[in-house]
């Protein structure tokens, strides 16, 4: 089961660099969540801090009851093992076929007997579709095996915490479906806590439960995917609907002047929130919430034609039709 993250006051720099200056929130146990930012915001930075591989200038990373940040180097060991870390690159070796690869953590970490190592080894792989690639070598498979082989590795400690940098990057639009399907599918399955780096706004709008946005030496917004998508905070705005106009520019933020010069276009209406995506198997997502919920909480109007899925299902209607015939919880 996954267990949460709680981040308070972050600052880290680089000598004069400022990455963020006080980054607080907390990651929810068995949800996932998503981190998006302009490149150079510090989120492959915040992973790392996560896991104990970069320390924060000062601030506390609390998982599980201990404080990253403060844990000697044996209890950083053990608090690894609790982690299943996907790289950009799937950070392979590239002299190890897939299965040594993939059984790496195992033999390193465990003492588990070879023919475990293997009935695990062989599990993953299914789970993430390579069966049948145990002794490629990562030159011989694609980029999205590679990023599949790297997720089998990072699974096979039975991770609480999975942590993902760009698994998208570098994928074609379909790849990347099946890779977002794959991991509703993991997470409804090993209840695991995950949280994505994406530059992917497709992605970024249906796959996660929680959505965050990292600029100007901070983090802009935290929180349950339908108030990041429906807000019109001119930062989230423009990210999320991928518009020029705004305060993110082409390199860093824009000055005041640009802003001005170009007029202050008044923030653009969200664009409609699609559903989210189900495990392929029809069961509940482990933390399915009424589509619409928070913006009925909290009294927002979802933006027009919000919840309609590909194949022009409501889901604000099919929701209440799922609770009716007992599919859904209410
Ligand atoms: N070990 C390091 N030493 C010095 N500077 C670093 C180090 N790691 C990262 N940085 C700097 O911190 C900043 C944030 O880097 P990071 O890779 O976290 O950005 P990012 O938001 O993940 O970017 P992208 O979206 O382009 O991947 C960059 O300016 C980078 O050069």
């Amino acid at each position: 089961m996954g267990v949460e993250i709680r981040v308070e006051g972050l600052r880290k720099s680089f000598g004069r660099q400022v990455i963020w200056e006080d980054v607080t929130l907390t990651v929810p146990a068995g949800e996932i969540s998503a981190l998006l930012g302009p490149s150079g915001t510090g989120k492959s930075v915040f992973l790392k801090n996560l896991v104990g591989l970069l320390r924060p200038d000062r601030g506390h990373v609390y998982v599980g009851g201990g404080d990253v940040p403060r844990l000697r180097e044996d209890q950083l060991y053990e608090l690894r093992r609790r982690f299943g870390v996907l790289f950009q690159d799937g950070a392979l070796f590239g002299s190890m076929n897939v299965f040594d690869n993939i059984a790496f953590p195992l033999r390193e970490h465990t003492r588990k007997k070879e023919t475990e190592i293997r009935r695990i080894v062989l599990e993953k792989m299914e789970m993430v579709g390579l069966t049948g690639a145990e002794r490629k070598l990562p030159g011989e498979i694609s980029g999205g095996m590679k990023k599949r082989a790297g997720l089998a590795r990072a699974l096979v400690l039975d991770p609480e915490i999975i942590l993902a940098d760009e698994p998208d990057s570098g994928l074609d639009p379909v790849r990347t479906a099946y890779l977002n399907q794959l991991f509703v599918d993991l997470n409804a399955e090993l209840g695991a806590t995950f949280l994505i780096v994406t530059h992917d706004i497709g992605t970024a709008r249906v796959l996660p439960d929680n959505l965050g946005l990292l600029f100007r030496r901070g983090l802009v917004m935290f929180g349950p995917r339908e108030m990041i998508l429906s807000s019109t905070h001119p930062a989230v705005n423009q990210f999320f609907n991928a518009r020029r106009q705004g305060p993110i520019g082409m390199a860093e933020e824009k000055d005041l002047a640009r802003m001005e010069g170009e007029g202050q276009a008044p923030p653009a209406m969200p664009a409609p929130i699609p559903p989210q995506l189900m495990p392929s198997d029809g069961r509940p997502r482990p933390s399915m919430r009424r589509p619409g919920e928070w913006l009925a909480r909290h009294r927002v109007t979802p933006p027009p034609g919000s919840f309609v899925d590909d194949q022009g299902r409501d889901w604000l209607t099919e929701w209440d039709r799922l609770v009716r015939s007992g599919q859904r919880p209410a």
